[in-house]
């Protein structure tokens, strides 16, 4: 599967939330979904994840016209785990849903790869949010899926844990076509090929610095970038709340 392609119109309900999309999402690069809260990011996740929701793309969305099913995984905000099984069992949850044997050596394998050597046999209530994203990590990597789609990741881990996951993550998902959506300006400049902003009449492209990922979140054109980015949605608004 070379580039993903979604175009057309996205509606949630019988309201259109996003119009005339025309999105490209390249094997074995980053791209970032930039845009005001309510535009309809998450959406866009969902329906490149293939979840079940009460919207519906008026186009298409297809990877060299083939279909997707079994070709996306898919990480949150929240890390999703079930809190009564341990390490490994969550890891392993995807081959059990489908009643495949799981491979207990490579999940293993995999949570030493994210750092949790050790910590196999622990459940989610005993591990940090950190560590909670970790296992959330190697579960999208057991998958191994060529698409992986990222839906705030790391928005709910401080600062220092955001930076290293961010690098774990540039790491461990080399070569595939990786579909970030954030709200962190530093982060999508630190970890995108390229990024969408995008609003209820389409997305706009935006330039990025052309040095490779992760960028070092200390170099002057990561933080230009970063300025020029957090200036680009500041200029959006505020989040207006009906009512
Ligand atoms: N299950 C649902 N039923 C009805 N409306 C929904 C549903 N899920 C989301 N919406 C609405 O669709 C719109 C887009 O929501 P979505 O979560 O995709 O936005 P977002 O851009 O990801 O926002 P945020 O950045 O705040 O997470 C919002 O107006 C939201 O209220």
């Amino acid at each position: 599967m070379s580039t993903l392609r979604l175009s057309g119109d996205l509606w949630m309900g019988d309201a259109p939330l996003i119009r005339n999309l025309a999105l490209e999402f390249p094997a074995a690069r980053w791209s970032c979904l930039l845009g005001r809260s309510g535009v309809g990011k998450s959406t866009l996740a969902r329906l490149i994840a293939g979840l079940p929701g009460p919207y519906r793309l008026e186009g298409e969305l297809a990877g060299n016209g083939r279909a997707l099913a079994g070709h996306v995984a898919m990480m949150a905000q929240d890390a999703q785990l079930l809190p009564w099984a341990d390490c490994v069992q969550n890891v392993t949850i995807g081959a059990r849903l489908r009643g495949a044997r799981p491979d207990l050596a490579r999940a293993r394998a995999l949570l030493a790869q994210v750092g949790l050597a050790g910590l196999e046999g622990r459940r989610p209530a005993a591990l940090s949010g950190g560590q909670r994203q970790r296992v959330a990590l190697a579960r999208v990597l057991m998958e191994d899926c060529p698409i992986v789609v990222l839906d705030e990741p790391f928005s709910a881990l401080d600062t220092v844990t955001r930076l290293a996951m961010q690098d774990l993550a540039a790491k461990l998902l080399q070569g595939r076509c990786v579909i970030l959506i954030t709200h962190d300006p530093l982060e999508a400049i630190r970890l995108s090929d390229h990024a969408y902003l995008l609003g209820p009449l389409g997305a706009e492209s935006l330039a990025l610095p052309a040095s490779p990922t992760p960028r070092d979140f200390t170099a002057p054109e990561t933080l230009a970038a970063q300025a020029q980015l957090l200036a680009r949605l500041h200029s959006l608004g505020p989040v207006l709340c009906a009512g």
